[in-house]
């Protein structure tokens, strides 16, 4: 890096999660640096290209790292456009380490990796305490749900939130200021944290200062309830994809409540329309397990699990929905999968052929399904 000729002359910094996490012995992502004494043109003029928004960053010509200015940020209002930003040759990195969150992450490095650690980082890297960096923390709300979120990545590691931060935290949602982030923040971030090592941690941190009753009233409602969800995150379809997995996670926290809380919730957070069907399907799949343990199984609950969850037109939702019941109830499972196989064999073309239209083609085509799926359940012996 330091004979790299875009970056002759500058004086930069590698900041933030590169410093934290290479020090952890944590995956490093990608690297974030400062840069400090120079101006836009200076960057635009070394070829840098400038992708920053709301305050000057560029990405390096070649290797594509985010370089930004040193800046300070200076609270003006509510939420997020609330802020004053200030990046000028003046900025000191120590002026900008000072504008973050967290000690760990206000750590920083020249290209020889030279620590430059103005606020304890790395004492409280080692002594495993997420801590705030100043009482500048309040001017983001977003904070305590960052928090959470890198309790959520690191609380195996044995890290804690430093009491002062809590009470912090906690002060953020006393003086309302929480209820001011807009809903797309408060969704990224909780989507990160569905992908964390230990996302019920975030939410047991929400809950824990307030925020949860704030930002999903509907989940905090109920802590029993939610203690059972949150001990459900892990327990998801064999064989679901990596981009599948927050979704998923969502779908088991949310499963349990009735159809109006997980819409409303849904809509307060303005959810992307996956999120909401798979949460519908996972609470069908609730049902339908709730239905069986206290009815029995029976085909026309097996038929409305089926048109519940859209299988006719939607085969695909099926197998993992049945794995899903696998973890409760493998016998149940067992049954399912095989009369969804012989259900799915009836084809409307094949009714077509022996001149069925129209709605008689409809009911006799739901006719024949229920016929081959009664079939199965007479035939094992998985009925409870
Ligand atoms: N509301 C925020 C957002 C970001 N930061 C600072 O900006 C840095 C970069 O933010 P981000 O990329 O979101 O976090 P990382 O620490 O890099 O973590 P991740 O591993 O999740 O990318 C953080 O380290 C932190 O110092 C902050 O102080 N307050």
């Amino acid at each position: 890096m330091p004979e790299d000729p875009h970056l002759q002359g500058l004086e930069v910094y590698r900041v933030g999660g590169a410093v934290r996490d290479a020090r952890l012995g944590w995956p490093v992502k990608d690297t974030d640096w400062v840069v400090v004494g120079t101006t836009p043109e200076e960057m635009r003029r070394r070829g840098f290209k400038p992708v920053g928004r709301d305050f000057p960053v560029f990405l390096h010509p070649e290797s594509h790292e985010e370089f930004a200015l040193a800046r300070t940020e200076r609270k003006s209002g509510h939420g997020y456009t609330g802020f004053e930003v200030h990046a000028s040759p003046e900025v000191s990195l120590e002026e900008d380490l000072a504008r973050r969150d967290l000690t760990i992450n206000a750590m920083a490095e020249t290209p020889e990796g030279v620590l430059v650690d103005p606020h304890g980082g790395l004492a409280d890297l080692e002594a495993r305490q997420l801590r705030h960096v100043s009482p500048a923390f309040v001017e983001d709300p977003l904070r305590v749900l960052r928090t959470a979120r890198f309790l959520a990545r690191y609380a195996g590691l044995g890290f804690v939130i430093a009491e002062p931060t809590r009470r912090l935290m906690r002060e953020l949602v006393e003086t309302g200021e929480i209820s001011h982030l807009v809903a797309e923040r408060v969704w990224t971030e909780t989507e990160k944290a569905l992908t964390e090592p230990w996302p019920e941690v975030y939410f047991r941190v929400l809950d824990g200062c307030g925020a949860l009753a704030v930002l999903m009233p509907e989940l905090a409602a109920d802590p029993a309830a939610l203690d059972e969800a949150l001990q459900r995150l892990h327990r998801l379809p064999e064989d679901i994809a990596a981009e599948a997995q927050a979704r998923w996670r969502w779908a088991r926290l949310v499963e349990h409540l009735d159809d109006e809380d997980r819409d409303a919730l849904a809509g307060r957070l303005r959810l992307p329309r996956a999120h909401r069907e798979l949460a519908t399907q996972a609470a069908r799949t609730r049902t339908l397990l709730a239905r069986v343990a206290r009815h029995g199984l029976d085909g026309a609950r097996v038929m409305a699990w089926l048109d519940g969850i859209d299988a006719w037109r939607r085969s695909d939702r099926v197998a993992p929905l049945i794995s899903l019941v696998s973890l409760e109830n493998p016998a149940l499972a067992e049954d399912l999968a095989l009369a969804w196989r012989l259900a799915q064999q009836i084809l409307p073309k094949a009714l077509v052929a022996e001149g069925y239209r129209g709605r008689e083609l409809g009911e006799e085509l739901t006719r024949r399904r229920w016929e081959a799926i009664e079939g199965v359940l007479a035939a094992t012996d998985g009925r409870p």
